[in-house]
């Protein structure tokens, strides 16, 4: 197993309300790099990024907001990705809210295409995320970074993405809330949706294994982008997105348990998590655990507490 990198990526200027950029905090105060120590994987934390100074930028459609900064977190992000993938580790963005995927996918893709190795995305959200800076209404960039990494057109503010993601390659789980524009132009992209009526339906495991299996076969590199929103509020409320219905406890932990046996993925995204909103830290300790699992964490190694 590669040494896991943290990179605190405090971006809060994909979507309006104020807290996210306390996220990264937050999972060091939860215990991440310890968790994934007490596993036996090494961990080295290279700290929160910073923005640079940004020069104004406009943008067509008038209910945009921030665009400038998105930029250039997009840039820096992808560079750190980028390097931590360079030098053998497994890269683990603390956001911060979901714009930051259009950086660090980026970078997942840039070194992806350097090794001639094809990248799969597994997007674990509520949403499917994949307006263009020209359609979104909320003018929350936070809801574009499928869009950007499947090459649609519309970013042109933007680096040109390294090397679009085809649809087959993406994988969107635990979907229930979807803008008819975004719903017109995935189907136009032809990318799968697994909303939850699928996942009601067929269970958490088949598609995703499904998925896991034709990375595997592709001899593919697995970037996994995890929103907060994916699990239920009732179990994770520091979110400001939240949309009832997601996975419980146990099929969050499945999907991290099946994702650790596959020995897969190649870098990860924690994002949304607003440690404003959030009750005595459940949120947070709720995502350093779905990370053990996802580092091999088991059942059977959780004390019994009596206290
Ligand atoms: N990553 C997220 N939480 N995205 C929420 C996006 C919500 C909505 N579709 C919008 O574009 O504003
Ligand atoms: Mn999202």
């Amino acid at each position: 197993m590669p040494n896991t990198v943290l990179i605190g990526a405090p971006i809060d200027e994909g979507q309006r309300r104020p807290g996210c950029v306390m996220g990264p905090t937050a999972y060091r105060v939860a215990g991440l790099a310890q968790a994934i120590g007490d596993l036996g994987h090494g961990v080295e934390d290279w700290g929160d990024m910073v923005l640079p100074a940004v020069q104004a930028v406009s943008c067509p459609n008038p209910a945009v907001h921030h665009l400038a900064e998105l930029l250039a977190w997009t840039e820096i992000l992808a560079d750190k990705v980028d390097d931590a993938l360079s030098q053998g580790g497994l890269p683990i963005v603390l956001g911060g809210d979901h714009a930051l995927a259009l950086g660090s996918v980026s970078g997942a893709a840039r070194f992806a295409a350097r090794q001639d190795r094809p990248l799969f995305l597994l997007w674990l959200d509520a949403h499917s995320d994949f307006h263009t800076p020209l359609t979104t209404q909320s003018g929350n960039l936070h809801g574009t970074p499928v869009a950007y990494i499947a090459g649609r057109a519309g970013f042109e503010a933007f680096p040109p993405f390294p090397k679009p993601i085809p649809a087959e390659r993406i994988c969107l789980y635990g979907i229930r809330s979807v803008d008819p524009a975004e719903h017109a132009a995935l189907l136009k992209h032809d990318i799968a949706i697994n909303d939850m009526r699928v996942l009601d339906e067929r269970g958490i495991v088949a598609p995703l294994r499904e998925f896991l299996d034709m990375v595997r076969a592709a001899g593919g590199m697995l970037h996994v982008s995890l929103d907060v929103d994916f699990l239920d509020p009732s179990i994770a409320p520091a979110v400001g997105t939240t949309v009832p219905g997601g996975t419980t406890f146990r099929e969050a932990h499945l999907v991290m348990e099946l994702l650790h046996e596959s020995a897969l993925v190649t870098s990860l995204d924690l994002v949304e998590l607003n440690p404003f909103l959030d009750e005595r830290g459940r949120t947070a300790k709720l995502m350093v655990e779905l990370v053990g699992s996802l580092m091999g964490r088991k059942v059977f190694d959780r004390p019994t507490r009596s206290f």
